[in-house]
């Protein structure tokens, strides 16, 4: 891949559970997001139950730079596996969080799905984002669309 910009810096704080994990790390050249572990107990992994979600710790605090954000996104494998998913999609981790950052995975596929420490569960995107002024006005511009949506061009 050519990086067409300068790469932002993410620095990482490992907590006490994180001990051993293998950093977050984009696991192809091109990948868009780095994967995250489970920081879970090696002696106690955790099972997720049909229909039921858990938090599930990484082991990290990040420093998101700011100007951007972290996007807590599911892995495609095991959704399309196991039915396991990221019940917030995408999580959103704020440049200003000090705290472990967590993933909410929820399993909506048929059978127990039982997470080992270490077992890659999620991804991050380090993706810009911008904060918008907020100003109240009387009336919206109009355009062509008007207030049509939601299906209004056709499916
Ligand atoms: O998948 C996620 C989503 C969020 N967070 C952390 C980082 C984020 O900065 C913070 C707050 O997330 P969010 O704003 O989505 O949740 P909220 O319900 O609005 O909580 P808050 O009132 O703390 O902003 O929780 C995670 O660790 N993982
Ligand atoms: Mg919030």
């Amino acid at each position: 891949m050519t990086i067409h910009h300068t790469r932002p810096t993410l620095n990482v704080i490992r907590l006490a559970n994180g001990e051993g994990l293998d950093l977050p790390a984009y696991e192809s050249k091109g990948a868009a997001g780095m994967d995250l572990r489970a920081a879970v107990d090696a002696d106690a992994p955790l099972t997720l139950l049909p229909g039921k979600r858990a938090l599930v710790p990484t082991g990290f605090i990040f420093e998101i730079p700011e100007g951007f954000e972290g996007q807590v996104r599911p892995r495609s494998g095991l959704a399309f596996k196991y039915g396991i998913t990221c019940l917030n999609s995408p999580g959103t981790v704020d440049s200003d969080y000090r705290g472990e950052v967590k993933v909410l995975l929820a399993n909506l596929g048929e059978d127990a799905f039982v997470i080992e420490r270490g077992m890659r569960i999620a991804q991050m995107v380090i993706a810009p984002v911008t904060q918008a002024r907020v100003a109240e006005i009387t009336a919206a511009g109009e355009t062509a669309r008007g207030a049509g949506g939601f299906g209004s061009t056709g499916v």
